[in-house]
């Protein structure tokens, strides 16, 4: 029987090892996981601590347990040290410091992502928090019901930044929320729509310092973190949240697999690596970027998921194709919610594309209808190809679903001139006639 080795459990992991064990019952699935848990959602971390949910239970959708009863072999909290790629063995050791090999005939690497350490003095104090790990969300709250606990900095207003700001505002913590850059968000939204993110933290009282430098942390005598300095100010902390992004986990593949400009593992479009008989997928390797037509890195549950489904079939033999991603993404805070696909107009104009963006503010849903709100929506797109390159969308509506279509419509190529006659239907209950899509559009000279 071909037997499948999947290193790490989690998103990634999990979408391949439930997709083997679904769909070829003739495969042997041996698992290695160094946590005790599998398939902890990070992004309700920031609803949990927030309280916005009451507990963690809903926050995993599988177990060493389901993956057992489905026929995998699973090896928890045995973290794999070292892979001989050349005889096809794993070495891990488990939490008793029993080491155990296993051999294979394919291997998924699924190893995920570390956050970023930053290098400055202080990083070891008490309550200085990463916040990636059930066991970190855990600590976080534990931590928090301490009273004396009363100010937070938050180092990095991404998207765990943010949403973290948000949680621990609404715990009734003073939060500030420092970033390298001159906004938050740089990294998913043009300036006006950051501008939308950035007056909406302030309005719930968020303390934000943008291009401001962490120097270092200070502590006091029981080594607990007391300040946070930056090369601009100084501020009361009793505790630090460290989120400034994440590298790739690709350390078992150093010195045997080729490796990408980040040391994410690099992958074809069927997650093969330079090693024909070994996979990678999830955080941990390269995607193909649609928006940009070349390799990129874009560290996303989604396609944690989807990467891994790609790997699983071929590993087993049924060539599977990834047709590549648009960083398709989604923030939700304080009521407001803002989506973006592809490339910003900031981001393309840098990568040196002709583009040009069209934008358009309307009401969701015609004047006649309480409970309606005003919907923004940018489009992106290269004014020498037509090609739709990005496309942000803010409101306090539900315009999730909404993002969807220019994520096709970047994966396919599609014009701008196409889209503005793209058939979309009207209901008072849901839109106007003349829908922002269109009018938006339209407006691309
Ligand atoms: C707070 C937060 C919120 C987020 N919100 C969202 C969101 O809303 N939407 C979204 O799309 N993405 C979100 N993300 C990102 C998302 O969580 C990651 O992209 C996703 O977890 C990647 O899945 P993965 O399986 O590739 O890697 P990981 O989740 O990093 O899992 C890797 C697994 O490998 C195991 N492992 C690593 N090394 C070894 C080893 N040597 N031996 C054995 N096991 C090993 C680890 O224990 C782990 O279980 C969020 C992340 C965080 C932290
Ligand atoms: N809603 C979603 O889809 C979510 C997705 N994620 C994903 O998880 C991954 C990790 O998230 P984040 O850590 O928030 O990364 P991020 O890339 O979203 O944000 C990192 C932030 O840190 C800042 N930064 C970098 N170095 C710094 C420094 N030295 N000092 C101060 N600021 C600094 C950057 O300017 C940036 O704003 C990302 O890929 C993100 O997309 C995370 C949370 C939610």
């Amino acid at each position: 029987m071909e037997k499948i080795l999947v290193i790490g459990a989690n998103h990634g992991g999990t979408a391949a090892i439930n997709t083997i064990l679904t769909n070829y019952p003739n495969k042997k699935v041996v698992v290695f996981d160094k946590n005790s848990n599998i398939s902890f959602l990070g992004c309700g971390m920031a609803l949990w601590i927030g309280k916005q949910i009451d507990s963690a239970e809903g926050l995993f959708y599988s177990s060493k347990e389901k993956l057992e009863n489905n026929g995998a072999k699973v090896y928890m909290e045995t973290e794999v040290f070292h892979i001989d790629y050349i005889n096809k063995l794993v070495y891990g050791r488990d939490k008793n410091g029993n080491e155990i090999i296993e051999d294979y005939d394919k291997l998924i690497l699924s190893t995920g992502s570390l956050p970023i350490e930053l290098n400055i003095p202080g990083k070891e104090l008490e309550n200085v928090q990463f916040v990636k790990l059930y066991q970190h969300a855990e600590d976080v709250i534990k931590k928090l019901e301490n009273k004396k606990i009363k100010n937070v900095v938050v180092v990095g207003a991404g998207y765990i930044g943010v949403e973290l700001a948000e949680a621990f505002k609404r715990c009734e913590k003073n939060v500030t929320l420092v970033d390298l850059a001159s906004s938050s968000l740089t990294g998913y939204y043009d300036e006006n729509f950051r501008d939308l993110m950035n007056e909406n933290l302030k309005n719930h009282g968020i303390n934000l310092r943008f291009s401001e430098k962490l120097l270092k942390l200070e502590g006091n005598e029981n080594n607990q973190v007391t300040k946070v300095i930056t090369d601009k100010n100084e501020y009361d902390a009793d505790m630090v949240i460290l989120a400034v992004g994440f590298i790739p986990n690709s350390k078992l593949a150093q010195d045997h697999l080729k490796l990408f400009k980040n040391n994410a593992i690099l992958v074809n479009s069927y997650q093969q690596t330079s090693d024909k008989d070994v996979y990678a997928i999830g955080d941990c390797g390269t995607i193909y970027d649609n928006a940009i037509e070349e390799v990129n890195y874009i560290a996303l549950a989604t396609n944690a998921v989807r990467t891994g489904i790609v790997a699983a079939h071929n590993a087993c033999g049924i060539e599977l194709e990834g047709i590549g991603v648009q960083g398709s993404n989604g923030i939700s805070i304080f009521g407001l919610n803002m989506v973006s696909t592809g490339l910003t107009y900031e981001r393309a104009l840098k990568l040196g594309f002709n583009a040009e963006y069209v934008e358009h503010t309307d009401l969701q849903k015609p004047g006649f209808i309480k409970n309606n709100n005003d919907v923004t929506l940018r489009i992106v797109y290269d004014k020498i190809s037509r090609r739709i390159l990005g496309a942000q969308i803010a409101s306090k509506e539900d315009i999730s679903m909404g993002i969807h279509v220019f994520s096709l419509a970047i994966q396919e190529k599609v014009t701008i001139d196409k889209f503005k006659l793209l058939d979309i239907f009207f209901l008072p209950h849901f839109n106007q006639p003349y829908n922002y899509f269109t009018m938006a559009a339209l407006g691309a000279k």
